[in-house]
């Protein structure tokens, strides 16, 4: 087995933008990002409605491409087209399949990878316990809270086990003692699986719990700044 290095740059960024449309409509949603990310990082990336906080996530997870600059993943382990290997998301709405009862749903990203159904059950239902949901694997994502979902969403992560977590605004739909707990286990699970995390959040009690903040506006990343929205 290789034992990961705990410093291991997962992602680089290099003045990289992404703007959308053209012309006069133009929209330049990020510019000039130079960062970089390891696993060790622990990331909360604050800042207004509009500044680029999504785009930002998007670009650093192979989702979207920049349109200017460069972005690679050489802790990620490359995937064809230059993508990254497996990123683990956290969205802030619903992002589970609602015909699939939660096992099902915790499942499938590794049934997708060619994993062995037994196995992703198995791996599906140990996530589901290690985020306190063990009960509810039978259930259909409809008939679970809105924190329910949200922690069924991060054992989704714990069972696909990326060296990367990205979540934006996984919190922002939940009261806060939900909140908090599922930032808890985010942060558990980036430990847990020596993963770098990055979090897009507006609330700032939620980007005080993180280590390292980036602020963004109008596009721009200003790294360190005080942590305020
Ligand atoms: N697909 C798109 N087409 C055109 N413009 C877009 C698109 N996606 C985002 N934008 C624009 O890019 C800018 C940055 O948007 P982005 O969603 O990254 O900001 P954000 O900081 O995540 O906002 P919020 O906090 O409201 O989610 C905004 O001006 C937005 O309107």
């Amino acid at each position: 087995m290789t034992v990961p290095d705990p410093g291991e740059r997962l992602v680089r960024l290099g003045d990289v933008a992404r703007t959308y449309g053209r012309g006069p409509d133009a929209v330049v949603a990020v510019h000039g990002v130079t960062c970089t990310l390891g696993r060790t990082d622990r990331v909360a990336i604050t800042g207004p409605s509009g500044s680029g906080k999504s785009t930002l996530l998007h670009l650093i997870s192979g989702l979207d491409d920049p349109t200017a600059g460069r972005i690679d993943w050489p802790g990620l382990g490359g995937r064809p087209f230059g993508r990254p290997g497996v990123v683990g998301m956290v969205f802030q709405g619903p992002s589970l399949i609602a015909q699939l009862d939660v096992v099902g749903n915790v499942a499938l990203p590794l049934v997708l990878a060619d994993v062995a159904e037994g196995e992703a059950l198995n791996r599906a239902r140990r996530a589901l316990d290690a985020v306190g949901l063990a009960d509810l694997s039978p259930r259909l994502p409809e008939e679970l809270s809105g924190g329910q979902a949200q922690r069924v969403a991060v054992a989704r992560v714990l069972a696909a086990e990326p060296a990367l977590i990205v979540a934006d605004e996984p919190t922002a739909q939940l009261g806060s003692a939900h909140a908090v707990q599922v930032l808890d286990l985010l942060l558990k699970a980036a430990g847990d699986l020596n993963a770098g995390l990055v979090v897009a959040t507006h609330d700032p009690r939620m980007a005080e719990r993180l280590p390292r903040r980036w602020r963004m506006a109008d596009g721009s990343l200003m790294e360190g700044e005080p942590c305020s929205s």
